[in-house]
């Protein structure tokens, strides 16, 4: 209530306890409409001490529910972080079995990390005999879309079926392992570069006639290969020699894929 109206009040009051103006004819009106301004005015006060309660109440239950949620959200982080740390220690575990291994889990040929150890050793022998070395990358052409078109189970049993056929093809003392993704290194002890080439034309015709069977209505899939092949020189480092093969799969690539490409 403004100052204006305490004033206009407290006047009224006055002249209400003025015995001089008791027999005013409008006394008694005044009187009870002072009355009853102040009960209306008690009413309104217990209304605004209610509302205000109520409110510091419904703000104290909403800072407490806030609160809540904070340590909710700080506990839901916490195990989040600690889900991601267990997960990345299983995935190195995992990693390392496989390395420990020396297989790819999901072809069981040779892993990259056994190649290159058999590498070593099949490149020293090569070198300690005089005896010819070659090596091959084999990449599967449009990979990609085999996994768009089927999805990536169904690449992956593209990949086991690929694999076997390898295997099948190669001759016993051939080693051929996956050296990533959708590319395989096949190394051949006792072969010269061109006895190389004829033996992965033949691996290429046999890939590109293997029927992946991964069409539901059983129409056959089949994908064709790029391979680069290199002679291991008795002078070079065999990471050199697998450099000078991916040159020529890139070659193999370059010129339209399905094909075999000798390294220079
Ligand atoms: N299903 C499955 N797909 C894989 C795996 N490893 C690699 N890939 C897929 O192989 C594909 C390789 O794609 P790109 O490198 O573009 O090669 P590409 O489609 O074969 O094409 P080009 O090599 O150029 O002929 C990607 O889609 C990878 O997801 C695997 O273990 N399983």
């Amino acid at each position: 209530m403004s100052a204006r109206d305490e004033a206009l009040l407290a006047e009224v009051a006055a002249l209400l306890q003025d015995e001089a103006h008791g027999d005013h004819p409008l006394h008694e009106a005044l009187r009870r409409l002072y009355h009853h301004h102040l009960a209306q005015r008690e009413r309104l006060e217990r209304m605004i001490a209610i509302a205000d309660g109520f409110q510091q109440g419904a703000q104290e239950d909403l800072h407490a529910t806030r609160q809540q949620l904070e340590r909710q959200q700080r506990r839901q982080r916490k195990l989040s972080r600690i889900a991601d740390r267990f997960q990345d220690f299983l995935l190195e575990r995992n990693q390392e079995l496989e390395d420990a291994s020396g297989l790819d889990p999901l072809t069981g040929l040779f892993n990259r990390r056994r190649l290159d150890e058999q590498l070593v050793t099949l490149v020293s022998r090569a070198i300690r005999h005089g005896r010819p070395l070659s090596l091959a990358i084999i990449d599967i052409d449009h990979f990609k879309g085999i996994n768009d078109r089927y999805g990536h189970a169904a690449g992956d049993r593209a990949l086991v079926a690929l694999a076997g056929a390898l295997t099948n093809t190669l001759r016993g003392d051939d080693l051929c392992g996956r050296w990533g993704g959708e590319e395989f290194l096949v190394v051949m002890p006792d072969t010269r570069l061109d006895q190389a080439e004829s033996l992965l034309v033949r691996l290429g015709d046999r890939l590109r006639h293997l029927d992946l069977a991964l069409d539901d209505a059983h129409r056959p899939t089949t994908v064709t290969a790029s391979i680069g092949v290199a002679e291991h020189r008795p002078t070079e480092a065999y990471q050199d020699t697998i450099r000078r093969a991916d040159q020529a799969l890139l070659s193999a690539k370059g010129e339209g894929r399905d094909r075999t490409r000798r390294a220079s």
